[in-house]
């Protein structure tokens, strides 16, 4: 089976894009959503986030995501201490995933920080979601209500479209909504086929 990633910066548009492949039949994995579900109920990882990161975090019976993105996106250290918490866990939820998906012809697995966190070294191919950053940070702005500072926080935090773009396979350019579906269903025809 295929395993092909999709990355892109915050804001680019993988959820919109993955959605396409979802209509088409397509499995995806969603990373964002798993890392979500593991820190409110895998209870190895709570103990070491509140050991971490403080107790307070979990007062209301669940994470304070608010309050843990404001330590995280700001100090490089206190990230990458919360990513080995959660992205070991991750890998293997999505090794499971991969059992269950093993007849379709190719699977997705979505995340942002692809490279970043090494994931794309166990995939085949990775696609990358490209929207100018001064796109990216109006989209997110409008979206989840927040500044442009908290926006750049996080850019901060992931590697560059130029980079992405150099490592990719495949690039969606997702300047307008309306030239999506023909670049993804182009790509799936692409992916398809590849032995
Ligand atoms: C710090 C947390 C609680 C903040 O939660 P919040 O609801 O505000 O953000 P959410 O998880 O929905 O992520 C939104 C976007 O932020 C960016 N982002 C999230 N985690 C990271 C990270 N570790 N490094 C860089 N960017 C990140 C991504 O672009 C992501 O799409 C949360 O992001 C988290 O637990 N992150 C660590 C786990 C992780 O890496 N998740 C992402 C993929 S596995
Ligand atoms: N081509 C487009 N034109 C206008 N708005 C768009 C376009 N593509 C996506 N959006 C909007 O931009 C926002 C971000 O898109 P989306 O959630 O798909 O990005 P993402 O890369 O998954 O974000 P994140 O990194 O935060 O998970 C959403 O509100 C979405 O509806």
């Amino acid at each position: 089976m295929l395993k092909v990633g999709l990355t892109g910066g915050i804001g680019s548009g993988k959820s919109t894009v993955s959605q396409v492949f979802i209509n088409l039949g397509v499995p995806v994995f969603n990373s964002d959503m798993v890392a979500r579900n593991i820190v409110n109920t895998n209870s190895k990882a709570i103990k070491k986030i509140k050991s971490a990161f403080g107790e307070h975090l979990y007062d209301s019976g669940e994470l304070d995501r608010k309050a843990l993105a404001a330590i995280v996106f700001t100090n490089p250290d206190a990230l990458e201490q919360l990513n080995s918490i959660v992205h070991p866990l991750v890998g293997e939820s999505f090794n499971k995933w991969c059992e269950k998906h093993a007849s379709a012809p190719y699977i997705i697995k979505e995340a942002a920080i692809l490279f970043e966190s090494g994931a794309h070294q166990n995939l085949d191919r990775i696609i990358t979601v490209y929207t100018k950053k001064e796109e990216r940070i109006r989209r997110i702005m409008a979206r989840d209500n927040v500044s442009a500072e908290d926006v750049e926080h996080r850019m901060n935090n992931q590697w560059t479209d130029e980079t992405r773009n150099k490592l990719a396979d495949f690039i969606i350019i997702n300047d307008d909504k309306d030239k999506l579906l023909p670049q993804v269903m182009e790509l799936h025809e692409v992916l398809l086929n590849i032995e």
